[in-house]
């Protein structure tokens, strides 16, 4: 399955009927204030894949990232048009409880951003204020374990949650993310301020995690996009006729394919250096 996009349509192509789609893409569009960001965009999100977004800085990777949760709700001037489909219900419906579809559909920041409260707080915190009635120390043992980070923490479960390592701290937020019992986690450069050591761990821990999650990772990293995703999309920029820069989806394949045999001549030549 590949994506032509360049005429911002869906050029008959449909997921293979045992694909389950998570989410479905209609055309959406993001403007910030009066400017066009990134133009209609059409996709399915299969689930229990590990979807890597690519393209050069600009082109809106990180801005249709955060229409999967309405992120972009909190950023003054942000308005999404079309339609965001999540498991039939539009995300962008004004009935839609925003709060509850961020617990849904959770997010890894580049930076690691652990709460200033200790290793254990920062997975019980949300589940408890969430009413969750369950065994919290339980649900903070099988989060650190998920996230691959309970060997190094579980002496020090009363210790600052900041005072891990870089690695560590990406790994303890990851593990605060799936203690919400996620169905999609996005991931925006979750690597990008780790070393690669810690970056492998991340990408091995991803791997494991697509058992029981969708996940969607913005990368500048083309290696990591070969090494860890199913599926590959890649954005650009595009001039309008007013030479107004807005970014585009140009290509959504299966990564092996994007990376192997391209079917559009902007991600060849993004993918073979000669731009971005
Ligand atoms: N909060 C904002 N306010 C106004 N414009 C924004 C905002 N965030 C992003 N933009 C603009 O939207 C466009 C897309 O930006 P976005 O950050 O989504 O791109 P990106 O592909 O993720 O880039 P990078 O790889 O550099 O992170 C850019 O022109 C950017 O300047």
């Amino acid at each position: 399955m590949t994506y032509n996009n360049s005429k911002n349509q869906l050029n008959n192509v449909t997921l293979n009927p045992e694909d389950n789609a998570v989410f479905n893409v209609e055309g959406v569009k993001v403007y910030y204030g009066s400017s066009l960001a990134l133009v209609d965009v059409y996709m399915k999100i299969p689930e229990k894949q590990i979807i890597a977004f690519i393209g050069p800085s600009g082109c809106g990777k990180s801005t249709l990232l955060r229409c999967f949760n309405r992120m972009n709700d909190l950023i003054t001037g942000a308005r999404v048009e079309g339609r965001l489909i999540y498991r039939d219900r539009n995300v962008y419906d004004p009935n839609i409880n925003s709060v509850k579809l961020r617990r849904q559909v959770g997010m890894v920041f580049q930076k690691p951003n652990p709460f200033p409260k200790s290793i254990y707080e920062n997975i019980a915190f949300g589940p408890r204020a969430n009413g969750y009635k369950g065994n919290l120390d339980e649900l903070v043992e099988n989060s650190l374990r998920r996230a691959a980070i309970w060997d190094e923490v579980k002496d020090k479960l009363k210790q600052k949650g900041t005072a891990l390592s870089g690695g560590q701290q990406q790994r303890l937020c990851i593990a605060r993310a799936i203690a919400m019992k996620p169905d999609v986690l996005l991931m925006d450069e979750p690597c990008s301020a780790l070393d690669p050591i810690s970056t492998r761990q991340v990408e091995e821990l991803c791997l494991e995690l697509k058992e029981q999650y969708t996940i969607i990772m913005v990368t500048h990293n083309m290696q990591q996009a070969t090494r860890v995703a199913d599926w590959t999309a890649f954005f650009n920029t595009e001039t309008d006729q007013h030479s107004k820069r807005r970014g585009k989806l140009v290509e959504f394949s299966p990564t092996e394919q994007i990376f192997n045999s391209p079917q559009t001549k902007e991600a060849a030549e993004y993918i073979s250096g000669r731009f971005g």
